[in-house]
């Protein structure tokens, strides 16, 4: 590999080289408004581009192929709930005045996933806007023995978010309220159905941030986040949901209404009861409101975009990167060349730097900017120097940064016109993080269309993504339980942030021992003993 040390320095003198191309924005425009499929970006507020359809929110185009009908395509049985009566809709209807959906058309948004690879056939969906509604909507449930599908934003990646067969969807979208914010803790209390990118600006507006930030900001809820315990880019530097969430309100199974919404830094009561439902997946009760700590907004913000000759450079970079910037390190994500050939050629996202095999973007968030900036430059200077990182550009205003995040935050949906894609979500030891992609490659040969390895390496998370022309059974065959496996040998996860879903219930034994996993059966059994909570979701498929 010839380095190119050739002197870049005016890339750090200058605070932006090449941006991506702005036609290439003016292009995804007339997609966005020409497709179904809604876009991850989060370009609102760049110049020259309107804001972008939203994932999870538009109607179906009619071109989109139909999506398989889940328990066609997975071996499935129903389980004996009972069916939606027209006594129940009436039921309901008394609850939640015009607030009972049936229309089939808009139920078709609710019934399939944002990746389309998954179909139920709900055919009623309810729209409370209270806990209290949510509470008489279980307790009757619950009585007549119904199913119910929490749903937030239907952004999730497993599976998780929509029926497997006729479950009632229990919509949070209409939860949408604010309900306190204190100035001086930075302590948000607001209800489920929230959308994050409307939390992340309300909190903005008084000078902090959200803990949490992700590509599907525009259209996910903050209840779906806690519910999947969503990670993101913003986890190096804030942690989990686990450590920022306060407190919470659930609805359990029966209706009755968990009121743990403490907004409290220390409360050492006993359990941790809320930690429960974090990354419960609506499987143990339907959280409504939330109460969660915001950092306050940095003063300075830089994100430099480096390409890096190899992986050994990209875990190098990582490390010198956490000794000379130390506390200001946001975030430290990378991306392989695959993934940038795939922007390039799906979104139409120019590279900022030349052509590199790895490609990594450093974050850094401080509260002074000439101190930041001094950091970053000798980081940058000494990167450069050492030749672990060949090319790069730096932007240090918000447009400019928000196209840099563009092309590490719109991976996915690159990936999803590429053709079907198998996802894998692992956590594995940083320097064994790549060695899955290549071995993967190897592997499959032609069988697959790209295999792309990216992710938050700061977290220790790989996103393994495999395209193909089309779902393969024998593709499939050859990638699992062989990933799986892989990722056990390494005591890896097999779900890092994603969650398990629909999707990852039969996987879940790779990384959690029988005991922990008859536990979490207990559980379920004990908070909602029909089992009507997003049932064949997140517990291991009962033999
Ligand atoms: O699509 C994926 O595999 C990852 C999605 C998301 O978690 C990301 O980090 O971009
Ligand atoms: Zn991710």
């Amino acid at each position: 590999m010839v380095r190119r040390l050739a002197p870049r320095w005016p890339v750090w003198l200058f605070p932006w080289r090449a941006a991506c191309t702005p036609g290439a924005f003016v292009q995804q425009r007339t997609w966005a408004g020409a497709t179904r499929t809604p876009l991850w970006g989060r370009l609102h507020g760049v110049a020259g581009v309107s804001p972008l359809v939203r994932r999870g929110s538009s109607s179906t185009s009619s071109q989109a192929p139909e999506v398989v009908l889940t328990c066609e395509r997975y071996p499935v049985r129903r389980l004996p709930f009972s069916t939606v009566s027209e006594e129940d809709l009436a039921t309901f209807e008394r609850i939640i005045p015009s607030r009972v959906i049936t229309d089939p058309e808009e139920l078709e948004a609710s019934n399939v996933d944002w990746l389309r690879t998954m179909r139920g056939c709900s055919k009623v969906l309810l729209k409370p806007r209270t806990s209290e509604e949510v509470s008489h909507i279980l307790r009757y449930c619950h009585e007549r023995n119904l199913a119910v599908n929490t749903q937030g934003g239907n952004t999730g990646l497993v599976g998780g978010s929509v029926p497997v067969f006729d479950e009632i969807i229990l919509s949070t979208a209409l939860m949408n309220q604010v309900v306190s914010f204190q100035d001086i803790s930075g302590i948000l209390v607001c209800q489920a159905g929230c959308i994050l990118e409307e939390l992340s600006r309300y909190v903005e507006e008084r000078d902090f941030i959200m803990p949490l930030d992700l590509g599907a900001k525009g259209s996910c809820h903050i209840g779906g986040n806690l519910a999947t315990n969503a990670g993101g880019l913003r986890f190096l530097r804030y942690g989990s949901l686990h450590g920022t969430v306060l407190g919470l309100e659930v609805v359990l199974a029966d209706g009755t209404v968990l009121n743990c919404l403490t907004s409290l830094r220390k409360d050492n009561t006993g359990y941790d009861l809320k930690q429960l439902f974090i990354g419960s997946e609506g499987t143990l009760g339907v959280i409504t409101a939330v109460s969660i700590l915001c950092p306050p907004k940095p003063r300075a913000v830089n994100v430099a975009f480096l390409g890096c000759p190899g992986f050994a450079e990209v875990l190098q970079t990582f490390s010198t990167c956490k000794r000379m910037l130390g506390e200001i390190l946001s975030a430290y994500e990378f991306m392989d060349a695959e993934c940038m050939q795939l922007v390039r050629h799906h979104l139409h996202l120019a590279s900022p730097v030349q052509e590199s095999p790895f490609y990594v973007l450093v974050e850094t968030s401080g509260s002074r900017v000439e101190h930041d900036a001094e950091k970053l430059s000798s980081f940058l200077e000494h990167a450069l120097g050492s030749g672990l990182v060949t090319d790069g550009t730096l932007a240090t205003d918000q447009g400019k940064i928000k196209m840099l995040w563009a092309l590490r935050e719109r991976i996915t949906e690159a990936l999803t016109r590429d053709g079907y894609v198998y996802k894998y979500d692992i956590s594995l030891p940083v320097d064994r993080l790549y060695d899955l992609v290549t071995d993967l490659r190897a592997r499959l040969g032609s069988q697959a269309k790209h295999v792309v390895g990216y992710g938050h390496l700061g977290d220790g998370n790989l996103h393994l993504n495999v395209t193909a022309e089309a779902f393969s059974p024998s593709l499939l065959g050859d990638l699992e339980p062989y990933v799986y496996e892989w990722t056990a040998g390494q005591r890896g996860s097999v779900s890092a942030e994603h969650g398990v879903g629909f999707k990852k219930q039969s996987v879940l034994g790779y990384s959690k021992p029988p005991e922990a996993l008859r536990l979490m059966q207990q559980l379920k059994t004990l908070l909602d003993p029909k089992g009507i909570l997003n049932p064949y979701k997140t517990l291991p498929t009962q033999a």
